[in-house]
């Protein structure tokens, strides 16, 4: 058995939303490109001769796993906790909507995408959101309980 070891993958993607409530400007509607680093702790596997000796995971793999199941979902989609009055205007016209159920923090993405990572299979041990080039929020997957996430719930989640 190897020892474990950290890996990283980052990525971006671009989305709108709004935190009804907010008592500053982010009670607008706005945008951020987001950056998601997505980090994995495992054993390197060991066994000799396959394409991933050496590997904890192909990166190439994680970059499809995550492309799939995150950033497909939210990428250029208004990420909705369900409550927003613009809501309605973008369904009638038929814009891209990631609908979560939770207030979209970072702190409530970060763990979302940490969850869902796990719920995949991957052995995830963080996941860090950058909302701005000045401020992120971090999770470690222990912290997530098996049932997921425990931030207050609005409604239903798409994916
Ligand atoms: N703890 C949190 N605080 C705030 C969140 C959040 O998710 N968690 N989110 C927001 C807003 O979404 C806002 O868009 C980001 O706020 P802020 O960092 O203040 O954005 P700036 O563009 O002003 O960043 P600067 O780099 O300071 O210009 C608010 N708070
Ligand atoms: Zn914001």
């Amino acid at each position: 058995m190897m020892n474990e070891v950290s890996v990283c993958k980052i990525f971006t993607f671009d989305s709108a939303h709004q935190l009804i409530g907010h008592s500053g400007k982010c009670a607008n509607v706005h945008g951020h490109t987001y950056k998601l680093e997505v980090v994995l702790k495992a054993p390197v596997i060991a066994e000799e001769g396959v394409s991933d000796e050496g590997f904890v995971m192909d990166f190439s793999h994680l970059k499809s796993i995550v492309k799939e199941h995150i950033l497909s979902h939210l990428d250029h989609a208004f990420l909705a906790a369900g409550n927003e009055p613009v809501l309605e205007s973008l369904q009638n016209t038929g814009s891209k909507i990631a609908k979560l159920g939770f207030r979209t923090t970072a702190e409530n993405l970060a763990s979302y995408i940490c969850w869902r990572l796990l719920s995949h299979g991957l052995p995830v041990f963080s996941v860090k959101l950058w909302e701005t080039g000045s401020a992120w929020a971090e999770v470690e997957a222990a912290d997530i309980p098996a049932e997921g996430p425990l931030y207050r719930k609005f409604g239903d989640c798409d994916f």
